[in-house]
């Protein structure tokens, strides 16, 4: 019967600490009770002697008399709690003056039960026995009805705690007791079954394994998530390092794309970069039916500046020469070096006499340069070509070439253009057949400027 042991078990518990706190209560009360009486009686006492000694001194010669009247008070008092049982007055020989009760025998006034009582300046000595000892006293007057409180209080309280126990905590304590079964880890077998005690401990050390668990598990979280910060922190710093690293890359890539595209001796586009811009040109041109020229500049004569001031020096010449194109043609066309001494200038929105005169300014501004400490002269010649409406890429490039070509024959510095008809009546041809002249032409020759052979036709 295990609920009828917890019960039991809890009414003993409440009762063994009721009982504890009764006997400290009671220990209180006889230190208290005892001081008390001790104090009344040497009060009594005291009193005794003074009236005593008042009555001598009043009465001299007639003691017995005094002492009759004092009796007869005595007796009055008797119902004090701490009353005299006897009173001797006592002689100076020490024989007995006067006895009360009359019973007291003479003899006994000698024996240690007697209190010898000094009376001040008499010869007289009054001998005194109490009703009880001051234990006695105590016990019988204070504690005793104290001790009667106390045990009906138990009966009482013993009352109350069974019918409490039936009616409303053993209910209390099933419930309590079916939520804890909830985290039960252990086998139900496990339990002692008979005894609700044995269940309770159980219940306690699962608890207590719980919240170690729990615990535990608190202590897992705060380091996980210590962990998580420092991981964190290390992506943070991962990812700052390669953010840097990207932008170097970002920027080496940005070099080698311009390394890629540039000509490193003069710093303009390279000719497989004017290859791209320039099919890209020619397809937006047609796109929107906008104009597009072209020009090949080539410097005249460049075979004898190396001849004569090296070829050192003819690399700086070059150098400068690209550099006073790029000035002149600024952002608005795309300068390449094309090969050679020979450079293309791509000049979009440009009809053929604007670009006419675009070339013009150019060779003037060329013929115009003097490169190098020795003052070196240099010309161009220049063949212009707009890019017709039925043409491609490498139509318009032959025209050029065409044109740069007559300019040559013609004497050099000077601008030649290639007429548009040109372009129309080699259209008139069937496509197929320019095609195959474009690209029997485009085979380098010596002294004629090369043809894009991946430019598409
Ligand atoms: N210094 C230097 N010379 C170059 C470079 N590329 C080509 N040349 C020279 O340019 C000269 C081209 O000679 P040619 O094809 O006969 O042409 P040209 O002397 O300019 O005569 P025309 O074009 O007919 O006016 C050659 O001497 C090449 O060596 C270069 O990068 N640096």
């Amino acid at each position: 019967m295990p609920r009828r042991s917890a019960v039991q078990f809890i009414l003993t518990k409440v009762v063994a600490c009721y009982i504890a706190m009764a006997v400290v209560l009671l220990g209180g009360l006889i230190i208290w009770s005892y001081q008390q009486v001790v104090a009344h009686r040497a009060d009594m006492t005291a009193q005794l002697q003074t009236s005593v000694v008042e009555a001598i001194t009043q009465a001299p010669g007639n003691e017995q008399q005094a002492l009759q009247w004092l009796t007869l008070g005595i007796q009055l008092s008797e119902s004090d709690s701490v009353a005299f049982q006897s009173i001797a007055l006592l002689g100076e020989d020490g024989h007995v003056v006067f006895a009360w009760p009359s019973s007291v025998e003479l003899a006994a006034t000698a024996s240690s039960a007697f209190n010898l009582l000094d009376l001040q300046n008499s010869s007289f000595t009054l001998a005194v026995t109490y009703s009880d000892t001051l234990l006695e006293h105590v016990f019988k007057h204070d504690l005793l009805p104290v001790i009667a409180l106390l045990v009906g209080q138990l009966m009482v309280l013993m009352l109350l705690l069974n019918y409490l126990v039936k009616r409303g905590i053993y209910r209390t304590f099933s419930s309590f007791m079916r939520e804890l079964s909830m985290v039960n880890l252990r086998q139900p077998a496990a339990l002692q079954a008979d005894s609700f005690l044995g269940q309770f401990k159980e219940y306690r050390q699962v608890l207590v394994g719980v919240n170690r668990v729990i615990l535990s598990l608190a202590k897992s979280r705060e380091q996980l998530a210590e962990s998580n910060q420092g991981l964190e922190r290390h992506i943070h710093a991962k990812t700052a390092a390669l953010e840097e690293r990207n932008e170097e890359l970002l920027i080496l890539n940005k070099q080698l794309s311009i390394i890629a595209n540039t000509d490193s001796l003069t710093q303009v586009y390279n000719r497989t970069r004017f290859d791209v811009l320039f099919k890209e040109h020619v397809t937006l041109s047609k796109r929107r039916a906008t104009p597009l020229a072209i020009l090949l500049v080539d410097l005249d004569d460049f075979k004898k500046v190396n001849d004569r001031f090296g070829h050192q020096t003819g690399d700086h010449v070059l150098k400068h020469a690209a550099h006073v194109i790029q000035r002149e043609i600024g952002a608005e066309g795309v300068v390449a070096r094309w090969g050679g001494e020979e450079f293309a200038v791509l000049l979009p929105y440009f009809d053929l006499a604007k670009a006419e005169e675009q070339a013009e300014t150019l060779r003037a501004a060329i013929a115009k340069a003097r490169f190098e400490e020795q003052a070196i002269k240099i010309t161009t010649s220049i063949g212009v070509a707009q890019l017709g409406e039925q043409e491609t890429a490498g139509q318009l490039l032959k025209r050029a070439d065409d044109a740069l070509y007559d300019a040559k024959g013609l004497g050099r510095n000077r601008v030649i253009i290639a007429s548009l008809e040109q372009s129309h009546t080699q259209l008139e041809l069937a496509d197929g057949e320019f095609i195959e002249v474009l690209d029997v032409a485009s085979e380098p020759t010596q002294g004629e400027p090369e043809v894009s052979e991946k430019l598409p036709t």
